[in-house]
């Protein structure tokens, strides 16, 4: 894990396999690949049906003969084949052409910050299955902090919190390396589910998975509010659609169960910083990145949380991949301390 920057720019192909979405930057071209990382099977035949967001689009909606399947959960490829026959059909002839031009073919994958090596050997599996004849795994912080610009290689610290789909990742960087570390198994998806329970148990209502997001605004508001807002979805009982008036502060209760975890492991790496690195975060901030950034009110949940400015990624859903791109393309000033020569 980690290699050189030197190793690094002899890769052609950068890789962020998510549990939500899968992204792939081809060296000199660019993002060439923002798709959910989702599959659609006859399970009668083994035959693929669609993938990435047309395969989304079938969730919840397919006979019984299809198959909606993830290959990635957690961070972790748990399903090789699929994995590979999903990135084989997401990036069509892009990766041979790139390829035939490379006389040695390597790419590099970003990995969960504490991956296991189970997980790394999947990814490594995944990859050697498309062609590749190495692959570099990169802590998916380091390449995240990259592609957001954040000055990773200077003697001051800078916090970076990538809040994806099923993970939480946290670090304290300084001089180009993880200071401290966390990694918690929550992300916007366990908020989305928080959601869906609160409305079920409190109101007997199934919320359809669309009409979760226009929710998530109440995250930011601070203090006891007596507002209330319309949901539309399913009497659980009944069966019929139905609308009901719901108070915001439970619905923002809910959401932020979930994330006690994300403020805890926040606290836990901070206490684990010498304190000078620590008084640099109370200038600097946070930088929120990870598709879940995205959230309203996520930011202003964590800054009153916290007490710490927190700012959000210019592209935060794809700043891992893009980072990971700007390393392979060698415009990452180098980062690991070199000796000094006499
Ligand atoms: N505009 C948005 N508003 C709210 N949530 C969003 C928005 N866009 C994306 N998300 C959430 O971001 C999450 C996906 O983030 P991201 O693309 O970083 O995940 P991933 O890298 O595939 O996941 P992981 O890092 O956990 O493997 C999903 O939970 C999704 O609901």
């Amino acid at each position: 894990m980690n290699p050189t920057l030197d190793q690094l720019r002899r890769c052609s192909v950068a890789f962020d396999i998510g549990a939500a979405r899968t992204r792939v930057y081809l060296r000199n071209t660019g993002l060439v690949v923002d798709e959910p990382s989702v599959v659609a099977v006859d399970i009668r035949t083994g035959a693929l049906i669609a993938v990435g967001a047309r395969a989304e689009q079938m969730a919840g909606r397919t006979p019984e003969h299809i198959r909606v399947v993830r290959p990635v959960s957690n961070g972790t490829i748990v399903d090789i084949a699929m994995a590979q026959r999903m990135l084989k059909h997401l990036l069509g002839d892009k990766l041979r052409k790139s390829w035939r031009r490379a006389s040695m073919v390597r790419a590099a994958v970003c990995m969960p910050n504490g991956s296991d090596p189970l997980a790394q050997r999947a990814a490594t599996e995944t990859l050697f299955g498309l062609g590749a004849r190495r692959v570099e795994l990169v802590d998916t912080l380091i390449s995240a902090a990259v592609g957001c610009g954040m000055p990773v290689e200077h003697p001051e610290a800078t916090m970076i919190v990538v809040c994806g789909a099923g993970t939480t990742q946290i670090a304290v960087l300084s001089l180009g390396s993880i200071v401290a570390a966390e990694t918690v198994p929550v992300g916007g998806d366990a908020i989305d589910h928080a959601v869906v329970q609160h409305l079920r148990s409190q109101h007997e209502l199934m919320l359809p998975s669309q009409s979760v997001r226009p929710l998530h605004h109440v995250l930011g508001t601070v203090g006891p509010t007596l507002d209330s807002t319309e949901v539309y979805g399913r009497d659980v009982v009944s069966g019929l659609a139905r609308t009901v008036m719901v108070e915001t502060d439970g619905v923002r209760h809910a959401m932020r169960t979930p994330l006690t975890a994300v403020l805890d492991a926040i606290g836990t790496v901070l206490r684990r910083c010498p304190p000078d690195l620590v008084a640099d975060l109370a200038d600097r901030g946070i930088m929120l990145a990870g598709g879940s950034a995205l959230m309203p009110g996520l930011d202003a949940m964590l800054r009153h949380a916290t007490g710490i400015p927190v700012t959000i990624a210019e592209r935060p859903d794809v700043c891992a991949v893009q980072g990971l791109g700007a390393m392979i393309e060698g415009r990452v000033r180098p980062m690991a301390l070199a000796p000094l020569s006499a």
